[in-house]
């Protein structure tokens, strides 16, 4: 079949959301190519305009690890886009028949697709839909970034084509401030990233439940379990980062040019360091060895006492409304500190699958005021003084001392008054300690 006097198509590839992809060949230029068939006609003026905007969005992207647009037109009532063929087969398709990955291939796959996510973060694009069928290897094994059919302009919030109350995106790769209703940024694409890198280093996503909505609740106050507990070879500095890509919070994260200068760099391959800083987010990465960044002290902390699986919440099922394949208005993201989305219960759909839109209950959580927001002191003080005693240990020891001399002179004084005065102060002597001793990592 030739599709506009120009591309013949072949052999189908596979079917998405919006569209069929084809193998084809350009006639006019005589080079393979990869054709995305627009599902149904052009009739539905929603989804033709979001089938355009992947195209548009695409186009103004020129980076090796992305896939490239070459076209976009409409032939037979239907929109077609023409694309860089990528020859090979997805992520998905490769974490599938082998399970799990090691990790110097995920290190490469993590510094590949951030060097592309980051080209269209410098664009003001931010992807939304970061997920293993999303990237694709070719023959040599060099990813490259494609669909970007729920991308969205950073400064063009009409782009969405949203509507209120609605989230779209993989559960789970959903970053917790879009689970909040909050628009993503370039921040949540890093986060959806590191859940991809952690499934295909574990074989399994950071969080799994059987609601999309419980999934939900544990992107935002579940901790992931850290790769070396579940006995994944990874080295250590490698489990640490990706552990800052998961912060909870945006700013805590490492940016995609980062991440992909640190995977470039080798310096996965490390020990973990504590830095003297703490997390310093979007700080340039240090050269030539830049050290793996402290993980935040609410995922390391929750992660010692709660599991990834844990944590399941009652709250309304998975809300797909099939929006991208039936055409309706999809993507709704709230405000910055607006009001969460609201419940709405649409038809189920595969776990996974994309173009999928959520919706929580109105009792969710609220930023600021959620349950992972209300533990995240406690954890961080403690976390805190154990940091402190195990960088110095020295003048940790010294302060315990001295504690403990005054409260012997104290317990001296009032053991041997000659009014036998009990006015001791117990605080000083039963805390200080204590707290020091909470984290005697020395
Ligand atoms: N440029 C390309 N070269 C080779 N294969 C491609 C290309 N683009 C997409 N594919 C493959 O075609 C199939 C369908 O891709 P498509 O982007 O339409 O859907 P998807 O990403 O699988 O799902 P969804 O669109 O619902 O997110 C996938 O298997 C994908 O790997």
């Amino acid at each position: 079949m030739l599709v506009a006097d120009r591309y013949r198509l072949e052999s189908p590839i596979g079917r998405g959301a919006m569209g069929e992809v084809w193998r084809a060949t350009d006639e006019v230029l005589g080079r393979p190519v990869a054709m995305k068939l627009l599902l149904g006609d052009d009739s539905d003026a929603q989804t033709a305009a979001r089938f355009r905007l992947e195209g548009q969005t695409a186009a103004r992207l020129s980076h090796p690890h992305v896939v490239a647009v070459f076209d976009f037109g409409a032939w037979e009532g239907r929109f077609y886009l023409v694309m860089e063929l990528v020859e090979g087969r997805s992520l998905a398709q490769e974490l599938a028949a082998a399970g799990s990955l090691a990790a110097p291939r995920v290190a490469a796959v993590a510094a590949q697709t951030a060097a592309g996510l980051a080209s269209a973060h410098r664009q003001g694009i931010v992807h939304r839909d970061i997920k293993p069928g999303n990237l694709m290897s070719d023959a040599d094994g060099t990813v490259k970034l494609g669909d970007f059919g729920i991308a969205r302009f950073v400064d063009d919030p009409a782009a969405a084509l949203t509507q209120a109350g609605q989230i779209v995106g993989t559960s789970l790769y959903l970053a917790p401030e879009r689970a909040l209703g909050q628009p993503a940024g370039p921040a949540s694409d890093v986060y959806s990233l590191g859940c991809v890198l952690y499934q295909l280093l574990t074989g399994r996503p950071p969080f799994h439940a059987d609601t999309a909505t419980a999934i939900l609740y544990q992107h935002i106050d579940t901790a992931p379990v850290p790769p070396l507990r579940l006995g994944v070879d990874v080295p250590p500095a490698f489990e640490n980062y990706l552990l800052s890509m998961l912060a909870k919070q945006p700013e805590e994260r490492p940016s995609a040019q980062e991440v992909a200068d640190w995977f470039a760099s080798g310096a996965w391959q490390g020990r973990a360091q504590s830095l003297p800083e703490p997390a310093a987010a979007h700080a340039p990465a240090p050269a030539p060895a830049p050290a793996a960044p402290r993980v935040p002290a609410a995922t390391r902390g929750a992660a010692a006492t709660r599991g990834a699986g844990g944590g399941r919440v009652a709250g309304v099922g998975r809300a797909g409304t099939g929006s991208r394949r039936a055409g309706a208005p999809v993507a709704a993201q709230g405000r910055p500190g607006g009001p969460l989305p609201t419940a709405a219960p649409g038809p189920a759909g595969q776990e996974g699958g994309a173009g999928t839109t959520y919706m929580l209950p109105p009792n969710a959580p609220r930023q600021g005021g959620g349950r992972g927001r209300r533990a995240l002191p406690d954890r961080r003080g403690v976390g805190g003084a154990r940091q402190f005693v195990s960088r110095r240990p020295r003048v940790a020891s010294a302060i315990a001392g001295s504690v403990a001399f005054f409260a012997a002179v104290l317990i001296g004084m009032a053991l041997f008054s000659p009014d036998g005065s009990t006015e001791t102060p117990r605080v000083e002597i039963g805390v200080t300690p204590t707290t020091l001793g909470g984290g005697s990592g020395h």
